[in-house]
């Protein structure tokens, strides 16, 4: 389905780097000066899941595929961004086509790093970037109301619903604040999500913070929690730096580097997990003795739907859904157990998939 994350900031912080490491590749050029990136990168990235190995040891599955979801190093952005400084607003169009913004602060001092403000404040420089997210929202929405005028004389009902959500958004922004502060009703839902505001899109705030602060955090990246839980937005620290050597080690080596570290996990599987949850997926898993493998569906997806991420023919034949809870299917210790003691339910299409589901689908070809 290509879930898409895009990682945002200002030039120099330290996005190629996050996400060469994300990536396992040297796939961006990440150097140190400004505007290094210009086109974006794509790449794709596995989605952690401890389950998702539980599963496929209890099944002694030959294989494991973990899902995946995308991530986008965009070229920096600076203040007057939305007006052409820099590399001007072709980037913000980038940033339109994502589905959530990682947005990358720089929370090291190291000296021998430009910063194109010439000094290291993470929370001023999420403030530069978010305001030239809001002023290049502005100008599209001016420009996409004075494009429905026409079809509002017509009584147009679908164009007085956008030009309504579109004033909303235009008031909170000329307010100074982001277009998430407007309240959506429910039935609006869909045209406010098609409006692909930029301001509109969750934030996941990542401080890249020098090596050795990547276990404990720093006081950049204290300030940056702060502004992120005061916003209700999600925060990782991160050492993109440290992240790019460690994703170029085999598994031994890497957990005796994390151990030195201090750290448990592999900051990147956190920040997958964090965009992940952002982005309100879930996860369902098909298990045999052949593979087990994760699924991405969105939160709320109906058991058709769900068939339909692994083939189109799956939705369209949609017979049930052989349903075992994941606690079940672990406690039990796999299929054949659970059946038996009668927690494998059979599904049908108004059923509502969950986090952790292992199914099993029957169609009609
Ligand atoms: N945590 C860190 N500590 C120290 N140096 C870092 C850290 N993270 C990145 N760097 C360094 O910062 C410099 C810029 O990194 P990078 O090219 O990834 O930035 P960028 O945000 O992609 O820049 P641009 O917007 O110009 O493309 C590189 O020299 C990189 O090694
Ligand atoms: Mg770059």
């Amino acid at each position: 389905m290509g879930f898409k994350m895009g990682i945002v900031g200002l030039p120099n912080v330290g996005k190629s780097t996050l996400f060469n490491a994300l990536t396992k590749t040297a796939a961006a050029q990440a150097a140190n000066f400004p505007f290094c990136t210009i086109e974006p990168n794509t790449g794709e990235v596995n989605v952690p899941d401890a389950r998702l190995d539980k599963l496929a040891a209890i099944a002694s599955s030959k294989e494991i595929i973990p899902t995946r979801m995308t991530f986008v190093d965009i070229a920096g952005l600076v203040k007057g961004a939305s007006k052409g400084e820099g590399l001007g607003n072709q980037f913000l169009a980038n940033i339109r086509e994502t589905d959530a913004i990682a947005h990358v602060l720089r929370c090291f001092d190291d000296g021998d790093v430009t910063h194109v403000d010439g000094r290291v404040n993470p929370v001023e420089d999420a403030e530069v970037i978010e305001t030239e997210l809001m002023l290049a929202d502005l100008e599209s929405i001016e420009k996409r109301r004075a494009g429905l005028v026409r079809k509002l004389k017509g009584n147009d009902k679908d164009a007085q619903q956008q030009d309504r959500l579109l004033a909303a958004a235009q008031e909170v922004l000329e307010n100074g604040q982001p277009a998430r502060t407007v309240d959506v009703d429910e039935e609006d839902k869909k045209a406010w999500n098609l409006l692909q505001l930029l301001t509109t899109k969750k934030i996941l705030y990542v401080c890249n913070v020098d090596e050795g602060d990547a276990a404990t955090g720093n006081a950049y990246s204290k300030a940056v929690e702060d502004m992120a839980a005061a916003q209700g937005a999600a925060s990782v620290v991160i050492s993109a730096k440290i992240e790019e050597e460690i994703s170029q080690l085999e598994d031994d080596d890497m957990e005796m580097f994390l151990e030195e570290l201090g750290l448990t996990e592999a900051g990147l599987d956190r920040l997958i997990r964090a965009g992940y949850e952002l982005l309100h997926l879930e996860t369902y898993f098909t298990v045999g003795p052949k593979e087990a493998r994760a699924w991405t569906i969105r939160e709320g997806t109906m058991a058709p739907q769900a068939a339909g991420v692994i083939h189109g023919d799956f939705e369209r034949g949609f017979i049930r859904a052989e349903t075992i809870a994941y606690d079940d299917y672990v406690e039990l210790g796999g299929e054949g157990p659970a059946k038996e003691a009668g927690k494998m339910r059979a599904e049908g299409k108004s059923y509502m998939v969950k986090d952790g589901d292992v199914l099993h689908f029957l169609f009609n070809a």
